[in-house]
């Protein structure tokens, strides 16, 4: 009969189960990557206060986009002008470099980025983009396996109510229109979750809980098995 005699040990992200009989011992190492959550969608969809709430619930690092944009794109969107592909592209690399960083630090990270474009994702997860060539970094590596998108979905009423009251936040509500004209919403073979967001906050919580952990499950747990004979 099995016996098991480790149960189970945590390193990282790693599980590692030992079984061992008379003759064996059955070696099940589980790997669970580091996952980069980004939490997307148009100005005002909830991205930080949802991408803020939720990884407080999980214990998980926050990081904004909106803390890593250059000032004159911070500028250029007070003034009311849309930012261009020219202007998100270097912000978009600097994410892209805070994201591989993150890989190793042993937490699932959640990021709250606009991230409108498919390009933008590309951007984002590889450092490379059809629009603007590669990002300057030192190395590249391909994240799209460990991100998962999180899009924010809601109509132009209900997101306009929002900002016509938010206040002391630097994005005008008359950028909203541009915002969705921009946004190319994530598809296959991206990794996604849509999410509406027209109901309360402490709900899309436990929905995003689930349904992320059913997605983390899908997607970057690998098992390996092996036997060694005594
Ligand atoms: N589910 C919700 N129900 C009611 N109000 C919400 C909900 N989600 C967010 N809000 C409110 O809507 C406003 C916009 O949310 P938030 O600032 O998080 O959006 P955002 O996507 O980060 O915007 P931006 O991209 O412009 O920074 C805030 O005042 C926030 O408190
Ligand atoms: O790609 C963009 O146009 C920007 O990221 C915007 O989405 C703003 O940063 C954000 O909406 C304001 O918080």
């Amino acid at each position: 009969m099995r016996k098991d005699i480790s149960t189970h040990y945590k390193e990282g992200s790693t599980l590692c189960f030992l079984f061992v009989s008379r003759e064996l011992v059955t070696v099940y190492i589980i790997t669970c990557a580091i996952m980069i959550v980004v939490i997307m969608g148009v100005s005002g969809s909830g991205k930080t206060e949802v991408g803020s709430l939720l990884a407080k619930k999980m214990g998980w690092k926050f990081y904004d986009a909106d803390d890593y944009h250059p000032l004159e794109n911070k500028t250029k969107m007070s003034q009311g002008i849309p930012l261009n592909d020219q202007d998100r592209h270097p912000w978009l690399c600097v994410l892209h470099e805070l994201i591989m960083r993150e890989r190793t630090s042993g937490l699932h990270v959640v990021l709250a980025c606009s991230a409108l474009k498919r390009a933008y994702r590309i951007t984002l997860t590889t450092g490379k983009t059809p629009l603007n060539g590669e990002c300057p970094c030192e190395e590249n590596e391909d994240l799209s396996s460990y991100t998962i998108f999180v899009h924010l979905h809601g109509s132009m009423e209900i997101i306009s109510k929002r900002l016509e009251i938010r206040t002391g936040h630097f994005m005008p509500l008359t950028l909203l229109q541009s915002q969705f004209d921009t946004l190319e919403p994530p598809a296959e073979p991206e990794i996604y979750i849509t999410v509406n967001v027209e109901r309360d906050i402490s709900e899309i919580i436990i929905e995003l809980q689930e349904m992320i952990k059913h997605k983390t499950n899908q997607t970057v747990c690998s098992i390996s098995k092996s036997n060694v004979l005594l």
